[in-house]
């Protein structure tokens, strides 16, 4: 059984400029003790479609259909007190994209996880600093830190405090958004590696969020990728990497060197224009303006979800033609069309 489901989510915010569906009818799982990660550009609502797992979206927005289901529990629809009590920490802990946004200012890093131990379990406060002293070290920072403050720390052992945080109760499923963003590559490397290593540990699952294919490829066991809104691929690391069906996933990958490859074999290839508007997405197929593969069917219609194979799944109108994208999608000259297209466009 999957550790959690997520059937047919969509989430909207309010806006000024009318609703925006941020995650637009998603469904994938995640499995006990997996990696999955969650990959695309800018705005494509990977943020918001993990910060659903927790309801930590911003006021303007909610979960607007579909279910997402932790052990019988339907995470969209459970009261809050449940979550906050039963579900936040205890099964499911978050670590968001700016630690120092994270962590309050006015109080030590020590003094903020042992104020999560002593809330959520039975632990005196001695006993819930000793547990902070051992998860000070799991993460590589020496618990005399404990006393400092948010800002007396690095960028680097800041993210290690919240990692800390998020493993105060060893929790089934870690939620990481993009985790070493801001960080220099040396001290992404060591936090990807600090994670796998506690995964190895306490064997929890993790959701890791990124927009680098390079990263994503090192750490994940299964990789979903997200473009305006939905999935265009899911599968395992073999499946979207060696096996890509998705022209976006392709192109994504042009897009970013490969972490095995140094010197990098090939140039990197963009991928011409930029996501839709959310606002008022397009009919039919929404990578279609930037797909070099693109007929006029994919403008109206939209593509429903094709399983491949096992788990191996794509929104595309064209699965049977795979092998042609992939043969073709590393070429610069397949994308050159879809950049003059862009060009006409543009006024
Ligand atoms: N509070 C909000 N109100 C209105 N729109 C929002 C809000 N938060 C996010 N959005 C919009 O929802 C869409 C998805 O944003 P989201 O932050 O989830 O994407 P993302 O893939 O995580 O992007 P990034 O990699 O930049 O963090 C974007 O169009 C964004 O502008």
């Amino acid at each position: 059984m999957s550790l959690v489901n997520i059937d047919g989510v969509s989430v909207e915010y309010r806006t000024d400029n009318g609703p925006l569906t941020a995650v637009d009818d998603v469904s994938f799982t995640i499995e006990e003790g997996e990696t999955l990660g969650i990959v695309g550009e800018s705005g494509c609502g990977k943020t918001t479609m993990t910060k659903a797992f927790l309801r930590l979206l911003d006021n303007n927005g909610e979960i607007s259909t579909g279910s997402i289901t932790y052990d019988g529990i339907d995470l969209a629809t459970v009261s809050e007190e449940q979550l906050r009590t039963d579900i936040r920490w205890k099964e499911i802990s978050y670590i968001p994209q700016n630690a120092m946004a994270a962590l309050d200012p006015v109080y030590t890093v020590g003094a903020q996880v042992v104020q999560v131990i002593e809330l959520h379990t039975d632990n005196s406060t001695e006993q819930a600093r000793e547990r902070c002293a051992e998860l000070f070290k799991r993460v590589d920072l020496d618990p005399n830190r404990m006393g400092d403050y948010p800002h007396e720390l690095s960028g680097g052992q800041r993210q290690r405090v919240t990692i800390a945080l998020s493993l105060a109760l060893s929790p089934s499923l870690i939620v990481a958004d993009e985790p070493t963003t801001g960080l220099d590559v040396i001290v992404q490397d060591q936090i990807c590696e600090l994670l796998a290593e506690i995964q190895d540990d306490i064997g929890c699952a993790i959701v890791f969020v990124t927009h680098d294919m390079g990263v994503v490829s090192n750490i994940s066991d299964r990789v979903a990728v997200m473009y305006a809104g939905r999935i265009a691929e899911i599968g395992t690391i073999d499946d979207v990497f060696d096996r890509s069906a998705h022209p976006y996933t392709i192109g994504l990958q042009n897009a970013f060197p490969r972490m095995d490859e140094f010197p990098a074999s090939s140039a990197l290839i963009e991928i011409p224009g930029s996501p839709p508007n959310l606002l008022d997405p397009p009919t039919g197929c929404r990578f279609e303006g930037r797909c070099p593969y693109a007929t006029e069917e994919c403008r109206h219609t939209d593509p429903s979800s094709v399983e491949l194979e096992d788990g191996h799944r794509i929104e595309c109108l064209y699965p049977e033609r795979r092998s042609e994208f992939r043969e073709h999608g590393n070429e610069p000259d397949t994308w050159k069309d879809a950049r003059e297209a862009e060009a006409k466009q543009t006024p």
